[in-house]
């Protein structure tokens, strides 16, 4: 058996990740005791049932308190309040990490009330479900995954190898960059694809009743996949465009753009637009399959055909 990483785990939040993390780490032995808390009765007795932790809370500070990795792991909204609550009761040299979708917004959040001596890295796993809370979470859930840190500069540099070789050990494939260019990444790679679901399973909910029961019925693979990723938590989401709002409304922008184009074409009977953006985005798709894990980032951006699709670039104007 080799040694544990970490002492004591704490986790502060106990749902999908929160308890996701907690069965990876007992699985692979990574931590000797995982302490968990969450601010509602209810959520610890589940977490206390499925038996996730060692030792459960419902006060931040206590259960943060002699930890050596305290993993936030709640809506982003919330990361300043657990912030505040925890920072007086850390213990000198912890690492403290989150899983937050946003990082910019977090890091801001919580930057302010660490205390120095606190190795602060930040994380964003980019694995999950539309699931949410304890009974969610499943050990294998980061798996072949990406687990994207975003520590400051001169951040300790054994804190980062640490934290990347918890998320290693849970089988994530780690990267570090900067928070600001993971929000722009994640603004087209994640957040706008949830908000182009909430969108269309919003207007389809919108049409007369008995339209609304047909797209029901006759729902083909498309639809039906809008409509698990817009059964994701309300909270959550919310949270995420709120708290990355310049990035989503840039890319949502190039978007807009990108469509107004599309519904030239389609007006204009320009057949050649459509085939040619349809072949790239086909050949896109082969990307993310041949990288071996469908969560990849694609290549997006980097060579100049993959700019825009808008008519006017592809006549490079
Ligand atoms: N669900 C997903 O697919 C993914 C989520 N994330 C990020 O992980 C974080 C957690 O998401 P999930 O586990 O899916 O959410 P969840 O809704 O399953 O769990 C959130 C937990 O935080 C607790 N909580 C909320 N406010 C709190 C507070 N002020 N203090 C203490 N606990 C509080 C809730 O009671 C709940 O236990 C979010 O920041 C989200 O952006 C990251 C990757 C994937
Ligand atoms: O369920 C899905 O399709 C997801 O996209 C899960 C997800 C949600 C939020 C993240 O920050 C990362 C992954």
């Amino acid at each position: 058996m080799t040694e544990p990483l970490f002492g004591r785990l704490t986790l502060i939040g106990i749902g999908l990740i929160g308890s996701s993390i907690a069965l990876a780490a007992k699985r692979h032995g990574l931590v000797s005791e995982i302490s968990i808390q969450t601010r509602s009765k209810k959520t610890l007795e589940r977490a206390i049932a499925l038996g996730l932790g060692d030792t459960y809370s419902l006060d931040p500070a206590e259960a943060a308190k002699v930890a050596d990795l305290i993993i936030v792991c709640v809506p982003v909204g919330a990361s300043e309040e657990v912030a505040q609550q925890i920072a007086p009761s850390l213990k000198p040299g912890a690492i403290i990490s989150d899983v937050g979708s946003v990082k910019s917004s977090v890091v801001q959040q919580m930057r302010p009330h660490l205390p120095n001596g606190i190795h602060f890295v930040p994380a964003h796993p980019i694995a999950g479900t539309e699931h949410s809370g304890p009974d969610a979470g499943f050990a294998e859930l980061f798996e072949n995954r990406w687990c994207i840190l975003t520590p400051e500069e001169g951040t300790d540099k054994a804190a980062v190898d640490k934290l990347a070789a918890f998320w290693r050990a849970i089988g994530a494939n780690v990267e570090v960059m900067s928070p600001e260019h993971h929000d722009l990444v994640l603004a087209i790679t994640s957040h706008i694809p949830h908000l182009i679901a909430y969108n269309i399973v919003g207007t389809a909910a919108d049409m007369e009743e008995n339209v609304r029961q047909e797209v029901i019925k006759f729902s083909a693979s498309g639809f039906r996949d809008f409509t698990r990723i817009a059964a994701s938590d309300p909270t959550m989401w919310r949270d995420i465009f709120l708290h990355n709002k310049d990035a989503v409304l840039e890319m949502l922008g190039r978007f807009t753009e990108d469509l107004t184009s599309l519904q030239r074409a389609i007006r204009r009977g320009d057949g050649d637009t459509l085939f040619e953006l349809f072949t790239r985005t086909r050949a896109i798709r082969r990307n993310i399959l041949d990288a071996g894990q469908d969560t990849a980032v694609p290549d997006f951006g980097r060579t100049p055909a993959a700019k825009g699709h808008g008519t006017t670039e592809k006549n490079g104007a």
